[in-house]
């Protein structure tokens, strides 16, 4: 029986479904947020360090260290896919916040994650919510970072479904690909949770009615910005409901059993037209040729989820908050 909670390390690009599922990890007993780390991805990674403070601050959290990731690729390139038309130009819904008082500590969100793994060995969650780069550049940073950190649990990838940023590749990975590959060979203990898994996830319009008749200062907060979310997510899918991306990854940390998965090796496509694919190897066949899965490690890929639980588990925090 355990009974310390499980220490948790949000790597996070805020984002609306960001904004749910660092709320949702503050009101889970199972776990304890030790930090914020941030990155590009909805946003660029300034805007998203302070959207992680700001968020801290809404919940009144600012015990809570943020410190900043890459603005670069792991290639060092430059030129970013930013999701700013998913979830308004602020990240937050296009509601003109304040800007934070607090500011992000010295280290680097890479440096924070070797450093955190290594005092807590076997302990550390990463709950990884955006591109892969700070993960990947821990990786590179420190030979025992894939030993020493707990899991890293992926939302990202689209596994034998298609892609949201075209028909190959999810938005996370299609972030960074390099990175992404880097961590899924990495031979730490990864979840992932891809797109094939949190699209059937879905916040329905009379759930965010419910969310603005509560109390909760999360669900106030939250029915406001996810408006944005909502109009996105009419004109891409035609739907009135919104995905759950990222509270469905963090509740995946939080508890494992809300999905099934199975193991076996992924590698990401980094270059062509299918650039940021990512593609499991079953282990069903034995190959005769050597190819770019053999020998790899192993990871674990989502493929089912109780999504009533999750939506349940979701709306029954946010409103008690
Ligand atoms: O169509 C999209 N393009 C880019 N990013 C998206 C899209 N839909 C959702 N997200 C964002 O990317 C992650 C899931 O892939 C989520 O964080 C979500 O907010």
């Amino acid at each position: 029986m355990e009974t310390e909670p499980k220490k948790i390390i949000i790597d996070t690009d805020p984002g609306i479904d960001d904004a749910m599922a660092i709320f949702m990890a503050l009101r889970s007993p199972e776990v304890e947020v030790i930090g914020l780390t941030t990155i590009y991805g909805n946003v660029y990674t300034t805007l998203a360090t302070r959207n992680a403070l700001h968020l801290l601050e809404v919940a009144g959290r600012t015990d809570i260290p943020v410190a900043e990731g890459s603005h670069v690729t792991i290639t060092k390139g430059a030129k970013l896919r930013i999701a700013d038309f998913v979830h308004g130009a602020d990240g937050l819904g296009n509601q003109n916040f304040p800007p934070p008082e607090g500011k992000p500590i010295e280290e680097s969100a890479a440096d924070f994650l070797v450093q955190q793994a290594k005092i807590n060995p076997g302990k550390v969650t990463v709950v990884a919510l955006g591109p892969l780069t700070n993960i990947a550049l821990a990786i590179q940073l420190d030979p025992d970072f894939s030993k020493n950190i707990g899991q890293i649990v992926i939302l990202g990838g689209a596994f034998a479904v298609n892609g949201n940023v075209n028909p190959a590749a999810e938005a996370n990975i299609f972030g960074d690909p390099d990175a992404a590959d880097i961590v899924f060979t990495s031979g730490a203990d990864v979840l992932a949770v891809g797109i094939n898994v949190t699209h059937q996830v879905v916040l329905t319009a009379a759930d965010r009615e419910k969310l603005a008749s509560s109390n909760g200062k999360f669900a106030q907060y939250l029915t406001k910005i996810l408006e944005v979310y909502f109009s996105y997510h009419e004109e891409a899918y035609n739907t009135k409901g919104v995905y759950l991306h990222d509270p469905t990854a963090l509740l995946a940390a939080v508890n494992p059993l809300l999905l099934t998965y199975v193991e076996g090796v992924v590698r990401v496509q980094t270059s062509g037209i299918t650039r940021g694919l990512t593609l499991l190897y079953n282990k069903q066949k034995r190959f005769g040729e050597v190819n770019e899965w053999s020998d790899k490690p192993t990871v674990k890929v989502a493929v089912t989820v109780d999504a009533p639980a999750v939506v349940k588990l979701v709306m029954d925090r946010l409103m008690d908050s």
